[in-house]
């Protein structure tokens, strides 16, 4: 069964669901002469079997895994290899790998002859219910993550369930904050499938992980259709972000995405609280629901000040004017600004270890 979730826009596009969708590629590549197809080495196959059914002449380019791949040294490297096979505005970049080799794919596509089409090939739970979707690409430099990057969304995403076979647990599991994320600010059925099948949750062959994989693309899909540029709605996608980056940073992007999240979310949920914004038991409930899934929900007391002062690269911030997204209740995100420092401090507290 393969499930399509229109993404609309100006230019507007499919997030397909199912398994074995290489066969979809072709329709999306329309008019190109070359494909590149960009992939970190544990996902050559992948990327070898996407490239054969492209029926173009193929470059593939291997890159580092995971965040060591999001940098603007790479994207040079990409760029140069663009340049070497002649890329033209009528070829097509694919991305195969997770949410930092589409993330990365899709600025190497936006950059090149100021935007060329381009298609996530993703393969992580991530990938697919979030970095995928919405056209946000981006890569890390040393000031904070996701600082250079572009508004550039995809001519369709493929999700193909097969490739969660091999991704390990802990991605699942990482991804998974993503989707809770998804829950909190829009779609609570996401919550209570969580609560009342967690293995299954982690289960690449449950349905109940295509349900929740499908929900949360379809929450994203509904904000970044009338808001692809962020320019209001789309900040409820950064629950958790704003202390989730700054630990991201303060670990050199050796910490897993969704890691980070969870404890971000578990904070923003805390503030939220503490401002008189969020009852208690949905607050508690961020907690608990993140460590069913074996996620991360605390962070080092001791980082405080440091974390304090990398959340201030946050790109939600204007001028010098914190803002962070809470809760005023299940699925009632809204925006919290200018928080007093010792607000911040105090819901430290429900993460600090
Ligand atoms: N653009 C956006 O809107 C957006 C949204 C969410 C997350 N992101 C970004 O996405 C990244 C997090 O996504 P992620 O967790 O997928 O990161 P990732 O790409 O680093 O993948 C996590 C790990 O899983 C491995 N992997 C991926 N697919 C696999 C598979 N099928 N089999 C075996 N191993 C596999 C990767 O090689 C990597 O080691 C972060 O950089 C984050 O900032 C972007
Ligand atoms: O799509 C969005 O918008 C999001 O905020 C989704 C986030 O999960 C994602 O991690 C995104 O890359 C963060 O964006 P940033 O603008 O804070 O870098
Ligand atoms: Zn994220």
């Amino acid at each position: 069964m393969v499930t399509r979730i229109p993404v609309q826009g100006d230019r507007p596009y499919d997030v397909i669901v199912g398994r074995e969708l290489n066969g979809e590629l072709p329709g999306l590549i329309d008019g190109a002469a070359r494909v590149a197809v960009i992939h970190p080495p544990t996902l050559r196959e992948r990327a070898e079997a996407v490239a054969a059914v492209t029926g173009r002449q193929t470059v593939l380019i291997e890159v580092p895994d995971a965040e060591a791949g999001k940098t603007v040294e790479v994207a040079a490297r990409c760029w140069d290899e663009l340049g070497a096979a002649g890329f033209t505005r009528t070829d097509v970049v694919v991305g195969v790998g997770g949410g930092a080799t589409t993330d990365l794919a899709g600025y190497v596509a936006a950059a090149w002859l100021r935007g060329v089409r381009w298609i996530p090939v993703s393969t992580s739970v991530a990938g697919m219910v979030d970095a995928a979707v919405g056209g946000k690409t981006a890569v890390n430099i040393a000031a904070g993550k996701n600082l250079v990057g572009a508004f550039h969304p995809p001519a369709g995403v493929l999700c193909d369930l097969d490739a969660l076979d091999t991704l390990p647990r802990e991605d699942i599991a990482a991804g998974l904050a993503e989707v809770v994320k998804g829950g909190f600010i829009a779609d609570p059925r996401i919550l209570e499938l969580v609560e009342e099948h967690p293995a299954a949750a982690l289960d690449p062959h449950s349905d109940v992980l295509r349900e929740l994989i499908e929900r949360k693309i379809r929450v994203k899909a509904d904000v970044v259709g009338v808001d692809l540029k962020e320019s209001g709605l789309r900040e409820i996608l950064n629950y958790g972000h704003t202390l989730g980056h700054a630990i991201e940073r303060r670990e050199k992007y050796s910490w897993k995405h969704g890691h980070a999240v969870a404890v971000g979310m578990v904070f923003a949920a805390e503030l939220g609280r503490l401002s008189g914004r969020l009852d208690d038991a949905t607050a508690a409930r961020h907690k608990k629901i993140l460590e069913t899934l074996d996620l991360p929900t605390t962070y080092a007391e001791s980082a405080w000040t440091e974390l304090a002062a990398g959340m201030r690269v946050d790109k939600k911030t204007r001028a010098a004017t914190l803002r962070f997204v809470v809760l005023d209740g299940l699925a009632r995100p809204g925006i919290l600004a200018g928080p007093a420092d010792d607000l911040l401090r105090e819901a430290y507290k429900a993460v600090a270890r």
